[in-house]
């Protein structure tokens, strides 16, 4: 059996109880699998179980006094993946479903996707099953700074650098970093998607979203020779980054039809009220009401539903194995030609093959969602700078890293001669740079 098989295998025995990093490791390994690698080398080095093992899981008990002076508790983590080419850079999730495996497959991904991006990042993620829906504003804080006083010794400037993700938005991060600023009465720009108010970038929290659509403009000029403009776009999710995708997406005359949350889809032909959205999104489920403020809009208690709808181009915005098989076949039907994931892994592996064995263009979350990391990097350094940036320096720069991930994994793609597979090109282009990077460092 050789390296890349055993290795498979071991992954698949060794982490039964963790599908979602199983998936994630797989689906990588499958992408090297075809290359011309010195696999007794890359053996002799253990390259493989390097790049897959976290380099340190950390997990810690949250306890926190809700609004009744009941004393609750939860699990918390940091999952330091990789520090090879950077400080642990990824986000925090609050979400109910925060296990060890979805930790740990978003930790692998990060690492992957921070090496594509070109800038020196390591890779990371955390967060905790602490569910903030229902919760009061005082019970948020009271969370958040209950985790950053174990989190705090674990962090740094220097070190790990978390941000957001689901359920961590600027106001956690306020908290958290208030507290941490509290503890090691240091100000340092430890986190980021800060308020600008205290050091955080312009453009943080539009990044995933606008650069999703800049990547998908780069798909669209690449291989179709077009452009975004009358395009019916369908967006699952209607959070951070479904909403700034939709901007975007509406900027550049998309029209943007429909969206989603955890309880189903709107669905609106006129384009939706994306500002409508924006205001009541925050306060809980807002399809109904939109349905009745908005003429000839209809909603779903399904989510999955969202990708019934005849679309061109769909972006999963929302969350890991949104969209499967089943909702891949309804959607090629449909006549819908490119897939970009905002979210992270929202399609599941045979939805993923199923769609490039069709030919559709597929932008990989790892690809096209690196937006939001990129930006965190640009905060990181008008951090240590001690400046600021205008909104419209940020944007220009992201556009043109959005650019650059863009071209490494398509000319990655066109040198295994597969140029319409960029789940490939950016995973081996990726794995190229994490591999030198480990190999010119030593056995650590
Ligand atoms: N915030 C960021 O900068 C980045 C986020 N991501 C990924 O993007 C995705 C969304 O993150 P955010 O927008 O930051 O989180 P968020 O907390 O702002 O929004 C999450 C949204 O997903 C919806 N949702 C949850 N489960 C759903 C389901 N089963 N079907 C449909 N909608 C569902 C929620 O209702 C909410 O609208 C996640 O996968 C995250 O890992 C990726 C890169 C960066
Ligand atoms: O900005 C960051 O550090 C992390 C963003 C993130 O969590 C992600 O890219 O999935």
């Amino acid at each position: 059996m050789n390296y890349i098989k055993r290795i498979e295998e071991e992954v698949k025995n060794n982490y039964p109880n963790e599908p979602e990093y199983v998936q994630a490791v797989l689906s990588f390994l499958e992408s090297i699998e075809g290359l011309n690698l010195d696999l007794e080398q890359l053996e002799k080095m253990a390259v493989l179980e390097r790049l897959i093992i976290p380099e340190r899981v950390i997990s810690f008990r949250v306890s926190w006094l809700d609004d009744q002076n009941q004393v609750r508790v939860n699990t918390g983590y940091r999952i330091q993946h990789s520090s090879l080419i950077g400080p642990y850079k990824g986000g925090l999730r609050y979400h109910k479903t925060v296990n060890l495996s979805t930790l740990k497959f978003l930790a692998f991904e990060q690492t992957f996707k921070n090496a594509l991006t070109g800038l020196l990042l390591g890779g990371a993620k955390g967060g905790s099953d602490f569910d903030p829906k229902g919760k009061s504003d005082a019970e948020i804080m009271r969370f958040s700074q209950n985790f950053m006083l174990e989190l705090y010794r674990h962090i740094g400037e220097n070190t790990d650098v978390p941000a957001g993700d689901i359920g961590v938005g600027r106001r956690e991060i306020g908290y958290l970093y208030g507290m941490y600023k509290k503890i090691r009465n240091e100000s340092v720009g430890v986190l980021t998607g800060k308020h600008p108010a205290y050091g955080g970038s312009l453009v943080r929290t539009e990044a995933t979203g606008y650069g999703l659509v800049y990547f998908v403009k780069e798909m669209l000029k690449t291989y179709l020779d077009t452009d975004i403009s009358h395009k019916d776009v369908i967006i699952s999710g209607s959070g951070n980054v479904a909403l700034y995708a939709g901007y975007k997406a509406k900027e550049l005359g998309a029209n943007v039809i429909a969206m989603s949350n955890s309880k189903g889809h709107i669905y609106d032909p006129n384009g939706i009220d994306l500002d409508y959205i924006k205001e009541h999104q925050p306060k809980g489920d807002f399809r109904e009401a939109y349905v009745k403020a908005h003429e000839g809009s209809s909603y779903s208690s399904d989510p999955k539903e969202l990708y019934h709808i005849k679309c061109d181009i769909a972006l999963p915005c929302a969350i890991q194995n949104e969209l499967d098989l089943n909702e891949a076949k309804i959607l090629v039907d449909n006549g819908c030609f490119l897939v970009a994931e905002g979210a992270n892994m929202p399609t599941t592996s045979k939805a993923k093959a199923y769609l490039l064995k069709k030919g559709i263009l597929f932008g990989p979350g790892k690809a096209a969602n690196a937006g939001g990391v990129s930006v965190s990097l640009l905060e990181m350094s008008q951090n240590k700078q001690h400046y600021m940036q205008t909104f419209d320096d940020v944007d220009e720069k992201l556009e043109s890293i959005m650019k650059n991930i863009f071209n490494q994994a398509y000319e990655q793609a066109i040198l295994i001669n597969e140029p319409n597979n960029l789940v490939k090109g950016a995973n081996i282009r990726a794995f190229y740079r994490l591999c030198e990077a480990m190999l010119s460092q030593g056995v650590i």
